[in-house]
């Protein structure tokens, strides 16, 4: 059996045309949609995926701003940046790229950026709403893999849902929002014991661990739903994911390619978040008049 692929690119082009049309109908009403994000230091990695958001927002008819910062930068000056941001009305989503240098707090930083414009989800604010199911920013990963779901036609309700990774940005959530659709679900972690006896239960698999193609076709009940959230470096430098792709292929029914599955998908519900932050402030009355 050989899977079928869920294409994070073709489903990501679907929603980024609908986006543009939001932002073309917000534009109109004088509420252009702007994102703020802000780089600190020279992380090639990081450098990549930022000029990646620039691109994706400025493809969909954004207002894009870049900060970029020295990693020297002290953090009274980084949160001075996101005050000023907070305050200006053209600014709809403020993201501020992760990991941060280590003299940064990052909660600090993270609380810091309103949770009106906390377009990421990890405001404790917005954290607190998607555990409770009110309304609130969703964290774009998990939010981009429940659409991926949803858009190819895969039904979560009732399903066992295995997530392996227990990260506040990717794991949790993603365990959350399943739950919020009838899964059953299942966390495993680096402190799991026989591992593979839980991901064979899976109906969907969820890998996100950061460890290059660790899930093999003897993780993977035929049948399965793969989604792979990894990025990783293989051997000879070339991205790869989570999931041992060409073996894992033969025994699920669908599966996320890397590049071009999750990742796009993030970006996606980025830019997705930046539009309904702009649709609220204009319907409150918060957004500047732009020409
Ligand atoms: N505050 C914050 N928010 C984030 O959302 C955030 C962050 N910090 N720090 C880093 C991670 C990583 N991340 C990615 C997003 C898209 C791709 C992506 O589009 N990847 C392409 C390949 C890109 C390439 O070629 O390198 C793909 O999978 O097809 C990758 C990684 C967002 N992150």
């Amino acid at each position: 059996m050989t899977a079928k692929l869920i294409s994070g690119v073709t489903i990501g082009k679907e929603i980024r045309e609908e986006i543009a049309t939001s932002v073309l109908d917000l534009t109109t009403e004088g509420c252009q949609p702007g994102l703020a994000v802000i780089l600190v230091g020279e992380n090639p990695a990081s450098q990549t995926y930022v000029k990646n958001k620039e691109k994706s927002s400025i493809e969909v008819g954004m207002k894009s701003q870049l900060i970029k910062l020295p990693d020297t930068v002290s953090e009274q000056e980084l949160l001075g940046h996101i005050e000023e941001l907070n305050s200006d009305d053209s600014i709809h989503g403020i993201l501020v790229q992760l990991p941060l240098p280590k003299h940064i707090n990052e909660d600090l930083v993270i609380r810091s950026i309103d949770p009106n414009k906390d377009v990421d989800g990890f405001h404790p604010q917005n954290v607190g709403k998607m555990i409770i199911g009110q309304e609130g920013f969703l964290p774009c990963t998990p939010y981009g893999i429940m659409e991926m779901l949803e858009r190819s036609g895969i039904s979560v309700a009732g399903k066992h849902a295995v997530i392996i990774g227990r990260s506040n940005i990717v794991g949790k959530p993603m365990g959350q929002l399943l739950l919020q659709k009838d899964a059953t679900v299942t966390y495993c972690h680096s402190r799991t014991k026989d591992l593979p006896s839980f991901t064979k239960q899976a109906d969907i698999l969820i890998v996100a661990i950061g460890r290059a193609k660790f899930v093999t076709a003897d993780f993977v009940k035929e049948g399965a739903v793969v989604i792979d959230v990894g990025m990783n470096r293989d051997e000879n430098g070339k991205l790869c994911g989570d999931v041992d792709f060409n073996t894992v292929k033969e025994v699920a029914s669908a599966i996320t390619p890397v590049p071009g599955g999750v990742g796009p998908m993030t970006i996606t519900m980025l830019l997705k978040n930046t539009v309904l932050s702009a649709e609220t402030a204009l319907q409150e009355g918060r957004c500047k008049q732009q020409a």
